[in-house]
């Protein structure tokens, strides 16, 4: 049996601000901090020692793994990084207020470029401030597999090489797995771990800085659909919140 946790980064300065962040590479804020700090704790008390972390190459989802392994004494761990664990890329809207988008251009249009399987919102220009194109830590990466926009589809489609190249064979040596990343990324290994179809995975949120454990069989599978939060209430809270971005 393996056991993989997954972490989501803490509140984000964007967060906090309501702006569509994606690969926009922002920083914690000290509520992030905290929660990440919080998530250490839990990991802590629940007695969950990873062997290894694997996070994006965003500094919110490194800095939130860093700070939740040091409140647990396990700042040594092995850690591997990969821009296949990053946030759902969003496109043209990068940048933008979300309550003023949700107000320009409906409800609806608003909530199908958040939380829809297959539409992508607009894609960015390589002009636009707020593009990644040219950002020297995707130097290696060739044109064709740098986005300009990504639905979640997408998102599935690049992590999985990364979920069976590289976090499967951790697991499969007998590793507990750390995942610190992203709302969307980790909605995308939540679909494939529990087989969510697209219009359950649209219902699907994932609150910041709460561990969500998932115990695994031998085939990787789940043991129990939908893990188990480390602080079930507040992850309910917390999920809460991150329905109604935007809303204000
Ligand atoms: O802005 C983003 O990149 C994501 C995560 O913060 O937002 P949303 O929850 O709206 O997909």
């Amino acid at each position: 049996m393996a056991t993989l946790v997954l972490l989501r980064h803490g509140e984000s300065v964007w967060n906090a601000e309501g702006l569509f962040t994606g690969w926009v590479d922002v920083d914690l804020s000290a509520t992030g901090e905290e929660e990440a700090r919080r998530g250490g704790e839990l990991l802590r008390e629940a007695d969950t020692r990873p062997g290894i972390v694997h996070t994006s190459v965003l500094k919110r989802a490194i800095r939130t793994a860093n700070i939740a392994l040091d409140e647990a004494d396990l700042a040594w761990l092995p850690v591997r990084r990969s821009w296949r664990l990053n946030e759902r890329h969003y496109g043209a809207l990068q940048g933008k207020d979300k309550a003023q988008t949700r107000e320009e251009y409906g409800e609806e249009q608003f909530m199908t470029w958040r939380r829809s399987y297959d539409t992508p919102p607009p894609p960015i220009g390589d002009d636009n401030p707020y593009t990644q194109v040219g950002d020297r830590r995707y130097a290696r990466l060739p044109d064709e597999l740098m986005p300009r926009t990504e639905c979640l589809a997408d998102v599935v489609d690049r992590m999985l090489p990364y979920w069976y190249d590289t976090i499967v064979p951790d697991l499969g040596d007998g590793r507990t797995v750390l995942v610190a990343a992203h709302g969307n990324s980790l909605r995308a290994l939540v679909k494939h771990l529990d087989g969510l179809d697209a219009d359950t995975v649209a219902g699907l949120n994932i609150p910041t800085g709460i561990p969500l454990v998932y115990e695994l069989n031998e085939d990787f599978t789940p043991r129990k659909q939908g893990g188990e939060y480390l602080d079930p209430e507040a992850a309910k809270e917390a999920i809460e919140a991150v329905k109604n971005q935007g809303k204000k």
